[in-house]
């Protein structure tokens, strides 16, 4: 029988974390070896987020987790400081880090890939796991080729303490990949109220929505002339992460560098 995989995560309390303990709870291939988070040292995390089935302990230090439960992958939803506190604890260490947590610029994912290419570690960053949204954000490159003209509306709970959202800022990011440069737009319009035309990408704007009910969604919207094209995805439930997490815990196991976007290794 092979080994399962080890894996410890940070922010194992959160909202992303504790669906994470859940999904390893739940995976054959998978064993939850720790925990780490701001407080509860050395308690069990089972107690901490009401579920059976682990005697896996909380470490309110990263170190002191690796030394004591040897993980082989670290999964962080943490805080966009926290996450890459622990990015850099995990390079050292040696631990294949799957970071969901968002917040992580390009000149960051370039920092640490320098430092996992010449130890040949594997680990993934993704602004955002589930399936449907990284498919959006691919038809979305698809579309900017024609459609030049794109605003991008994320909407999301709000207990949300970044904006604009992690898979906004990829989405664009992708976008300008085969997007015509432009200024969009009337060249003359004005703000009356600041801030009313959004965050502003290469031109493109970007709209952060903050409302109670909501969880994670996001609409490219592409117009043309005398058309519009409306992309439109929605996680209901944090479990739709789930499935990607998972495929990129795996993924991590085989690959020697670091890699930014689950895009990059999706089959
Ligand atoms: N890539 C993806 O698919 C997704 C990414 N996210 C991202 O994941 C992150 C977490 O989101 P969410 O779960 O909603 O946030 P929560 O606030 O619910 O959870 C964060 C947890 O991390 C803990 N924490 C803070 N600092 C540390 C640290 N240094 N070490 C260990 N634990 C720490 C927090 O403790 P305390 O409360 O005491 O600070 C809390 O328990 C965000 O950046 C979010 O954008 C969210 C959904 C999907
Ligand atoms: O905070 C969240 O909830 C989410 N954060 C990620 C982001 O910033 O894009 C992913 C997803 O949208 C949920």
């Amino acid at each position: 029988m092979t080994e399962k995989i080890k894996i410890a995560v940070a922010g194992a309390r959160g909202r992303m974390g504790s669906e994470t303990v859940r999904m390893i709870l739940n995976h054959p291939e998978f064993e939850l070896v720790g925990a780490a988070d701001t407080k509860y040292d050395g308690e069990k995390i089972a107690d901490k987020i009401g579920i059976l089935g682990t005697d896996a302990r909380i470490y309110t230090d990263i170190e002191q987790l690796f030394t004591a439960t040897a993980p082989d992958v670290l999964i962080d939803f943490t805080n966009p400081e926290s996450g890459k506190h622990n990015l850099q604890q995990a390079i050292d260490y040696g631990v294949r880090p799957v970071i969901g947590t968002s917040g992580f610029t390009n000149e960051d994912v370039a920092v640490f890939k320098e430092q996992m290419d010449a130890k040949k570690l594997g680990g993934i960053i993704a602004p955002n796991f589930a399936i449907g949204a990284v498919l959006v954000m691919k038809f979305s490159q698809l579309a900017a080729k024609y459609f030049p003209d794109v605003e991008i509306i994320e909407l999301h709970h709000d207990k949300k303490k970044d904006a604009p959202s992690g898979t906004a800022v990829k989405t664009a990011e992708l976008i300008s990949k085969t997007r015509q440069a432009k200024i969009q737009g009337a060249p003359d319009e004005k703000e009356t109220l600041q801030g009313a035309r959004g965050a502003d990408y290469e031109g493109m704007r970007i709209h952060s929505i903050r409302l109670p009910g909501l969880i994670a969604h996001q609409e490219v919207l592409f117009g043309g002339k005398g058309e519009l094209l409306t992309l439109r995805h929605d996680s209901m439930d944090r479990a739709s992460f789930m499935t990607g997490v998972a495929y990129a815990v795996k993924t991590s196991m085989a690959l020697d560098t670091l890699v930014y976007g689950l895009e990059n290794v999706l089959d």
